[in-house]
């Protein structure tokens, strides 16, 4: 298959890393007191919304253009032929990557519909084929698994998973995909927005609270539920 690479304009956008991007549009959010619920039912005293970023073209032409950097460094331009979104956040992101290569794109729900077709994924299917899956973000990884079991079951192969935003404290996450065979890219994780937060106005006692997280994401929840 022929690969169309898009260029992309950087001269837009003075140079930002991926974290002064989440930080600058405010994707990062901070709670002193109510913590965030994630969806695997943890307790988090921040929360990454990284879909703020589909709001912003200049940023999001930006992230994009890093994701398609990091995916042709790290794959050879073979590793992947065919993008699959995640629902929901995952979906865009997908599809902006497919198109940058001009590859074939799909995604994945994370039921079956119902009714209908009750697909669970959504596109024409390959058999055989390899597939990039996308998401927004990582946090333990239990979506990702559900995701990669759905393309595995329809036939198709999975051995990297691309986010714009994980955040490396879980350790399971690793080593779940680890034993699924599939490698994690991200553009950035929770460190790299920490060590530059403070000049984008988060107080001393929220970032505190959130390096208390990152060291011992368990012990601070174990803490919050007392
Ligand atoms: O469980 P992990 O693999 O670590 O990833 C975290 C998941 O949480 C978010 O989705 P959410 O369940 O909030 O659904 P949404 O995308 O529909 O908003 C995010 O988009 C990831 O899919
Ligand atoms: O794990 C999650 O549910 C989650 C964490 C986070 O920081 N942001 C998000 O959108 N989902």
């Amino acid at each position: 298959m022929t690969r169309i690479i898009k260029s992309f304009d950087y001269s837009l956008t003075p140079a930002k890393t991926p974290a002064d991007i989440l930080l600058d549009i405010q994707a990062v959010y901070i709670s002193e007191n109510k913590p965030f619920i994630f969806t695997s039912g943890r307790l988090s005293p921040i929360y990454v919304d990284c879909r703020k970023i589909i709001s912003f073209p200049t940023e999001r032409r930006l992230l994009i253009a890093m994701a398609v950097e990091q995916l042709i460094a790290m794959s050879t331009e073979t590793a992947f032929d065919m993008v699959a979104g995640g629902e929901t956040a995952g979906i865009p992101f997908a599809a902006w990557i497919a198109d940058a290569f001009n590859l074939p794109m799909l995604y994945i729900r994370k039921e079956a519909k119902g009714f209908g077709c009750n697909f669970r994924i959504e596109g024409q299917v390959r058999k055989g084929a390899r597939v990039l899956l996308v998401e927004d973000l990582a946090t333990d990884c239990l979506s990702k698994i559900s995701f990669i079991e759905a393309i595995r079951d329809a036939g198709m192969q999975v051995a990297h998973c691309f986010v714009i935003f994980e955040y490396g404290v879980f350790a399971n996450c690793s080593t779940i995909l680890q034993k699924e065979s599939v490698e994690l890219h991200s553009l950035c994780n929770l460190l790299d927005i920490l060590v530059i937060a403070k000049q984008y106005g988060y107080t001393a006692k929220k970032l505190v609270e959130v390096f208390t997280f990152l060291n011992d994401p368990e012990a601070w929840q174990s803490r919050i539920k007392e």
